[in-house]
């Protein structure tokens, strides 16, 4: 049976382009907002303060009742990764049982090192936990820019069937029973994007940038092997294609917050998911003993430990060893 009533909540910029997506695959679309000045935003002026300029789509009605989103045949969770669990815990008190909630927040949580799947699996044993995750920018997606993505699900008939509802002439979902893998390749590439901005606001040239993105996907390709995540997984669209996409563009919010660090300026208050998903990264890679010097040295500066210089001349100054 097709999933054809699809609920989004947040109405943010990635909510949003996932909403117009949604509607445009020809779904029914509930989009939910919890800032009530906001949601009038949404309903009255039919856009996101995220996406200024982009109109929602006539089949996308917009609520503040969590409990109307909750009746949906599937959910997409479109909060940022420190609110999903405050998210999820009220979902589930009216949610259907067996109604899968798809992640689509790229990060881990702090204090418990849980990923986005993780939580809603621990909120809940009812719901069926699947994640999106890809190279895909809320404003490309919105204005119907072609991309694709990946969905993973435990189970590959679900994971092909949310990749079947989403799919629209432009946005293309591959599916995946992956999970973990996709949702490492989010929630590192975020690191590495904070990583590469600031090479860039440095001014340490392309040479650079592209020798930094390669050693950051060796880190990303450590950390998920450790973790189990499949190696074509890693080299696919949310891990690779993400950290291609996200390392070369100031569109990018974490390029751009490392870009102002680079030039050393106090970044936008615009959401950099990879500000903080470093430290907990961090945290993570030293309890399994891997070796992540490149989130390491975000982390350090994010903390004040390191300055930007002092961060790239430790990086260059490592011991020379084998390439791997
Ligand atoms: N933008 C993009 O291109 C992409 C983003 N993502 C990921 O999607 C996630 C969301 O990003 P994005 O939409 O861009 O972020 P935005 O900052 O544009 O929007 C965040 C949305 O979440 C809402 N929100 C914030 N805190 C809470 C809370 N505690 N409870 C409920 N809602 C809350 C905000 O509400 P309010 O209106 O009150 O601020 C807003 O609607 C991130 O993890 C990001 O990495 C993934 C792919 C692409
Ligand atoms: O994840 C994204 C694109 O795939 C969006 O990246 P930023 O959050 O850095 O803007």
């Amino acid at each position: 049976m097709t999933i054809q009533r699809i609920a989004v909540l947040g109405g943010g910029a990635w909510g949003t382009a996932l909403a117009q997506t949604a509607a445009r695959a020809g779904r029914d679309v509930t989009l939910w907002e919890f800032d009530a000045g906001h949601a009038e935003h949404l309903s009255q002026q039919r856009e996101s303060r995220f996406l200024p300029g982009v109109k929602l789509e006539a089949a996308i009605k917009v609520t503040r009742a969590l409990g109307e989103a909750a009746q949906n045949d599937a959910i997409l969770l479109v909060v940022p990764a420190q609110a999903l669990r405050s998210v999820v815990t009220q979902l589930t008190q009216t949610m259907k049982p067996g109604t899968p909630l798809i992640a689509c927040a790229k990060g881990i949580e702090h204090g418990t090192h849980k990923f986005m799947t993780e939580i809603i699996a621990e909120c809940t044993d009812s719901a069926v936990p699947a994640i999106l995750s890809g190279p895909s920018f809320a404003a490309d997606v919105a204005r119907g820019l072609p991309t694709a993505v990946t969905i993973a699900a435990a189970d590959s008939l679900v994971a092909e069937k949310l990749a079947h509802a989403l799919n629209s002439g432009s946005f293309r979902p591959y599916h995946s029973t992956d999970i973990r893998g996709v949702e490492i390749g989010g929630a590192v590439k975020n690191v590495l994007a904070i990583a590469s901005g600031i090479v860039n606001g440095r001014g340490l040239g392309a040479s650079a940038s592209a020798a930094l993105t390669t050693r950051g996907f060796a880190e990303m390709v450590r950390f998920g092997r450790a973790l189990g995540a499949r190696p074509e997984t890693l080299t696919g669209l949310s891990g690779l294609g993400d950290l291609i996409l996200t390392c070369s563009s100031p569109q990018s919010r974490n390029f751009s917050y490392g870009a102002a660090l680079g030039r050393g300026e106090v970044p936008s208050g615009k959401l950099a998911e990879g500000a903080f998903t470093a430290p907990v990264l961090l945290e993570m890679a030293r309890d399994k003993n891997i070796d992540m010097p490149i989130s390491a040295a975000v982390a350090a500066v994010l903390a004040n430990e390191h300055s930007v210089d002092e961060a790239i001349a430790a990086l260059l100054s490592r011991p020379i060893k084998a390439e791997e």
